[in-house]
């Protein structure tokens, strides 16, 4: 079965094409790729996006066609637990969560009625990053705020990131042996976006993004965690400033960006070595906020087996991952200087043999999940 994959920004589609047998893991890929520019003269919309597509596809594949498309749609709500067949219904509900996650599912939304548009007759598999969340305690996503904040407009502790959370999950309990639900670990996905889980069970516990993924760790050009209080002490003193406004701030200027001048790990560690202090602050503060959450989420979990560390940051920057974990003696946690150094691939351990958690690196790869739930749902 060939299934196209895609994942849309608000100005890109990214996208790949598996070959897979339903059932079995998420097969190997045929073709990838990125339009970006969305939005301008030459590709206005993402309808005009996925024309272009199709017309990479048909030579790229060399006229096969696609069986499926699986979506990320990054906000699923309470609604969504599990991946789902999209129908015009369940696309209009997709659209009414626009609200919660105004920076993300839009796209989504645009890129499945795209394809219908330009395939009406493919099947669509929409897999939701807020949906291994679910399984998260009241107690854990409950804010302590008035009752009516989550009754009427569903504030709360959503999560996201949640597809490769997951998909990090069973690759790491696999490679150390643990049946998954007995596993306890803390998952640190380091992307653009960056979210870290506490795993109970082989299960989401806890995570650090919150009702956007604007909560939690700092990111490259998000604040993480804030005291509430700057909100509404920002929009009182700046007359020009609208909550439009102070959410793009606060999403598409802070963090990384904000302290070191620069989003981009790799340029923020450069900047550090040549002795930029806000860069070598940036590492600091970014580093100290992951720290404190293993620390808590150790707790969480009554004591977690692994550590674990994905996605570009988590799987390429080796001294991110020692400042972190030079924070962690305290748990009993020893990294293997040589082993974290090492320029290698796939799954491996990172940590010393006594370590009191095994750290682990895990290559995340959220399309190849995508892939394999897409062609269980299409094929069941
Ligand atoms: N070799 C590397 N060393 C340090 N950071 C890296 C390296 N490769 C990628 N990164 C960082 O990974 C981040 C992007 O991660 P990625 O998972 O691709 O993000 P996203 O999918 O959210 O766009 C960037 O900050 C980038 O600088
Ligand atoms: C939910 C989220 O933060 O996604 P990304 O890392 O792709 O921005
Ligand atoms: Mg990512």
């Amino acid at each position: 079965m060939l299934v196209l994959v895609v994942n849309c920004g608000s100005s890109s589609l990214k996208y790949q094409v598996r070959e897979l047998e339903p059932g079995a893991d998420g097969g190997t890929v045929l073709t990838s790729g990125l339009i970006e520019n969305i939005g301008s003269s030459r590709i206005q919309d993402h309808t005009q996006a996925l024309e272009l597509l199709a017309g990479r596809l048909e030579t790229e594949l060399d006229g096969r066609s696609v069986d499926a498309a699986g979506h990320r749609v990054v906000h699923g709500g309470e609604r969504f637990s599990a991946p789902v067949l999209a129908t015009p219904e369940i696309i209009r509900d997709i659209e009414r969560l626009v609200p919660l996650a105004p920076l993300h599912n839009p796209a989504a939304v645009l890129g499945l009625r795209a394809v219908q548009k330009t395939w009406p007759h493919l099947p669509q598999v929409c897999v939701f990053d807020t949906a291994f969340h679910r399984t998260m305690p009241e107690h854990v996503w409950r804010y302590a705020v008035p009752e009516r904040f989550y009754e009427h407009w569903g504030i709360r502790r959503y999560g996201f990131h949640g597809t490769s959370h997951d998909w990090v999950t069973g690759q790491a309990a696999a490679f150390l042996g643990i049946p998954r639900e007995q596993f306890r670990a803390v998952v640190a996905h380091l992307g653009n976006g960056a979210s870290v889980t506490a795993i109970r069970d082989g299960r989401s516990y806890d995570t650090s993004m919150g009702y956007t993924p604007l909560a939690g760790l700092v990111m490259g050009t998000r604040t993480g965690d804030l005291d509430p209080s700057v909100v509404t002490a920002v929009l009182r003193r700046d007359p020009e400033m609208t909550p439009e406004r102070l959410d793009a701030v606060l999403n598409k200027e802070s963090g990384l960006r904000a302290v070191a001048g620069d989003h981009d790990m790799r340029a923020v560690q450069e900047a550090a070595e040549r002795g930029d202090e806000r860069a070598e602050l940036a590492l600091e503060m970014a580093a100290y906020r992951l720290a404190k959450y293993v620390g808590g989420y150790h707790v969480a979990v009554e004591g977690a087996q692994a550590l674990v560390f994905t996605a570009g940051i988590g799987e390429n920057a080796a001294p991110f991952r020692k400042r972190v974990c030079d924070r962690l003696g305290a748990l009993g946690v020893r990294l293997d200087d040589d082993a974290n150094a090492a320029r290698a691939r796939g799954t491996r351990r990172i940590s010393a043999p006594g370590s009191a958690l095994e750290v682990l690196v895990v290559p995340t790869d959220e399309e190849q999940a995508i892939a394999a739930a897409t062609a269980a749902l299409v094929a069941g």
